[in-house]
């Protein structure tokens, strides 16, 4: 397997727009393996969050810390997606691991998550540097306007952090800002086919609107954080995100066994304990 990595017009790219897609970065083989792992995950659907949004409609998601040996471990590891994210975020010290979670927007069902920053919420954690963290979403479905697909503002990574409130049981931007954003920058929904990888800034705004088609939308978003950024009120990781990734070859995702997600080994998160949530 040739090896991947970004060019410098991408790199460009993700600089000014706080946001790059690359398309089919998982073949279609992966893509099956994982996806087949994952709607039979158990340990992912005991360990299931519901987050309702305004209306009242149930996202529901699941968040771990440790990226193991199982299927999404091996992708997150993967040289393709921790190159791409060294040659992303700023900083030269190893990349780590924030968590990872399993996005399950089911059909008619899955609601909408409103406009904010990751940052927003890892504020709280305190981590200092929004340009050494990021979230990277792998499309595990097709993702569209239909099935609740991503929107962003590009651009508003520039902003820097804007203030984050309750709205509903989400945490969610200062609409005033997000109201003065999509004034002056144009808004961008991020349709994504199966396979397509989605790396965004912690401080791009995004948002996504809830899925009333018959199609579940399912994706895995991974977060990561160079080790030079502790986050000195981050405990739940138990020290992964300043952890330098234990990194697998490409091929891992089809050569080894892997299947799903264990309790003893993921380091799951607990709704009662999620910072964001609160
Ligand atoms: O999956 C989505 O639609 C958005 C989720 C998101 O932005 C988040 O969990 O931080
Ligand atoms: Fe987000």
């Amino acid at each position: 397997m040739t090896s991947f990595s970004l060019t410098p017009d991408q790199i460009r790219q993700y600089h000014q727009d706080g946001y790059l897609i690359v398309p089919g970065l998982l073949t279609a083989d992966e893509i099956a393996r994982l996806y087949t792992v994952a709607v039979d995950d158990q340990a992912v659907s005991r360990n299931a969050i519901n987050v309702n949004d305004r209306t009242g409609k149930r996202s529901k998601l699941s968040l771990w810390y440790k990226p193991g040996n199982d299927i999404y471990g091996l992708l997150t590891r993967s040289r393709r997606l921790v190159d791409s994210v060294d040659a992303l975020l700023d900083g030269t010290a190893p990349v780590c691991h924030f968590h990872s979670k399993l996005m399950q927007k089911e059909p008619r069902v899955g609601g909408a998550w409103e406009w904010h920053q990751d940052y927003g919420y890892w504020y709280k954690n305190e981590f200092l540097f929004p340009d050494q963290m990021m979230s990277v979403m792998l499309a595990i479905t097709d993702a569209n306007r239909e099935n609740g697909c991503l929107q962003v503002i590009p651009g508003t990574h520039k902003m820097g952090r804007v203030e984050h409130g309750f709205a509903g049981e989400q945490v969610g931007a200062s609409q005033r800002y997000v109201d003065l954003a999509l004034k002056t920058m144009p808004l961008v929904y991020v349709t994504l086919k199966a396979g397509d990888v989605l790396f965004f800034h912690s401080n791009i705004l995004h948002r996504s609107e809830a899925n009333l088609s018959d199609r579940a939308r399912w994706s895995l978003i991974s977060c990561y954080n160079r080790q030079s950024n502790p986050g000195y009120n981050e405990v739940a990781s138990a020290g992964a995100c300043i952890t330098p990734i234990d990194v697998v070859p490409d091929d891992a995702l089809l050569t080894r066994e892997a299947g799903g997600l264990t309790e003893a080994e993921a380091n799951f998160l607990a709704k009662e304990d999620d910072l964001a949530l609160k």
